[in-house]
């Protein structure tokens, strides 16, 4: 039997999941939730819009499988916050189009899209999202609710605090450290460290 999932943002990393669910064979999906006031009674994507992010507490049964599908990190953490008290499973959608090195340390919620790569003895948080093609090198670490658009590449040793959004094709070389809260230009190529909030943009990578 499949187990019933339910998923929260009906917006692109929604869709993604929904799109190739055939990619996770163990889990169905029963609907969305997403507090646009247009997407709501629609079908997305194949499946229904139930509610908004703002009501679906009532929905959640204990032991419900949910994924939290949003890129933002802020509105991820948030949404966390809202449900972590409800019995929920939060399983780890990792598409099997993806190389996760055996040694790698997981977290719960994570969304890993196809093409990503992870080496060896890197520790991945709660609720990371990696869009398609990220590379990240050996023992780096991408704290809970960080978000890494597509093509972002990592250097061995590099640190990513809580929260941190990753733009597009972003790099960084080895041993770097960014900020909690920070937010990273498309193409950024990052060769200092940052401190927590910082928002970093250009080749090579300086504070906006
Ligand atoms: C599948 C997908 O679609 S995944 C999503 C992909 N999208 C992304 O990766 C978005 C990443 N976001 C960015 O790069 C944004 O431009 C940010 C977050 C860096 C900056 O956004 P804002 O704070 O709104 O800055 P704003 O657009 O006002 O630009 C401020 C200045 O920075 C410059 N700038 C903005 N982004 C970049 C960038 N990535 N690289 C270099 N310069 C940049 C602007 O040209 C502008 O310069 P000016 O003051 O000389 O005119």
């Amino acid at each position: 039997m499949k187990t019933p999932l339910y998923i929260l943002g009906a917006g692109n990393v929604g869709a993604y999941l929904c799109y190739n669910i055939k990619d996770f064979p163990e889990f169905e999906v029963v609907g969305l939730f997403d507090d646009a006031p247009e997407k709501q009674g629609k079908i997305l994507y194949g499946f229904p819009v139930l509610d908004t992010i703002t009501n679906c507490n009532s929905y959640l049964k204990d032991n419900s499988a949910v994924a939290i599908c949003i890129h933002a990190p802020q509105v991820k953490k948030r949404i966390y916050q809202k449900i972590k008290g409800l019995s929920l499973m939060f399983p780890n959608f990792i598409s099997p189009y993806a190389w996760v090195s055996p040694s790698v340390k997981l977290g719960k919620g994570l969304i890993i899209y196809p093409g990503v790569s992870i080496n060896y003895e890197c520790v991945l948080g709660d609720f990371v999202n990696m869009n398609m093609n990220c590379a990240i090198g050996h023992n780096v670490t991408v704290n809970s609710y960080a978000s890494l658009a597509p093509g972002v590449n990592l250097g061995g040793f590099t640190w990513v605090g809580e929260g941190v959004d990753f733009g597009i094709g972003a790099c960084t070389i080895q041993n770097m450290q960014i900020g909690a809260d920070s937010t990273v230009g498309g193409q950024a190529m990052i060769i200092t460290s940052f401190p927590e909030n910082s928002k970093i943009i250009g080749v090579p990578a300086k504070a906006l």
